[in-house]
């Protein structure tokens, strides 16, 4: 797959500002700070591949470092999607924000409050990674994702699992797709969430 040279400039702004920033606030984890590329972007860039979305809005949850969020966003620059990257921590935030004037991304923004505590968003599309167990990840879903939405969640080992935990409490479709970056990991594609056990 060819990518073009404006979202390699976009990437390697956000992959300087990230190493920067890493010194002062936890962005990424340390011992993975010298393989950014693999670990890191190139983990999110599968979601981007999966996801066959050209508009609407799509929501990032628990962004941190922006990771999928900021990635997906500059891969998807030339689409009419729109982004909403959610991050209660402030100082992330502030790292959000910057990322986005530094790459001129126009279709990204940040709200800095709780995911519980915003008001339904409606998304047609949602990400995740790393931010916590797919139960609860799957009532933040419920929340702001719109009926027909899809969601990628980006999940570890015991992502099967997690999808059985899950299933007590909601009704959904998943689709796995493997990690093709970490052994056993995959991103959950995930629709039709709706309360009740199957
Ligand atoms: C472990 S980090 C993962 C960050 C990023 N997704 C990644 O994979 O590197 C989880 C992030 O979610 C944020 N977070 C946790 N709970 C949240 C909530 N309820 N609402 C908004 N942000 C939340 C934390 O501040 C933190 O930055």
């Amino acid at each position: 797959m060819t990518v073009p040279r404006e979202t390699l400039e976009r990437l390697k702004i956000y992959q300087d500002l990230l190493l920067r920033w890493n010194s002062r606030i936890n962005l990424v984890a340390p011992a993975s700070v010298h393989d950014i590329q693999t670990r890191h972007i190139d983990d999110c860039l599968q979601v981007s591949e999966l996801a066959d979305a050209s508009a609407g809005h799509w929501i990032d949850l628990g962004s941190g470092g922006g990771l999928p969020g900021l990635v997906l966003a500059i891969a998807k620059a030339e689409t009419d999607l729109v982004f909403t990257l959610v991050e209660s921590d402030q100082r992330k935030a502030a790292f959000l924000r910057t990322v986005i004037r530094e790459t001129g991304l126009s279709n990204t923004s940040v709200v800095a409050k709780r995911i519980e505590a915003l008001s339904p968003l409606n998304a047609a599309y949602a990400s995740a990674r790393a931010l916590a167990p797919l139960r609860q990840l799957v009532a933040y879903l419920h929340l702001h994702l719109e009926p027909t939405g899809t969601a990628f969640l980006m999940k570890g080992r015991q992502w099967q699992a997690e999808v059985e935990d899950a299933r007590k409490e909601w009704v959904f479709d998943c689709l796995a797709h493997p990690s093709r970056t970490q052994e056993g990991a995959a991103t959950l594609e995930i629709s039709g969430v709706s309360h009740g056990a199957k």
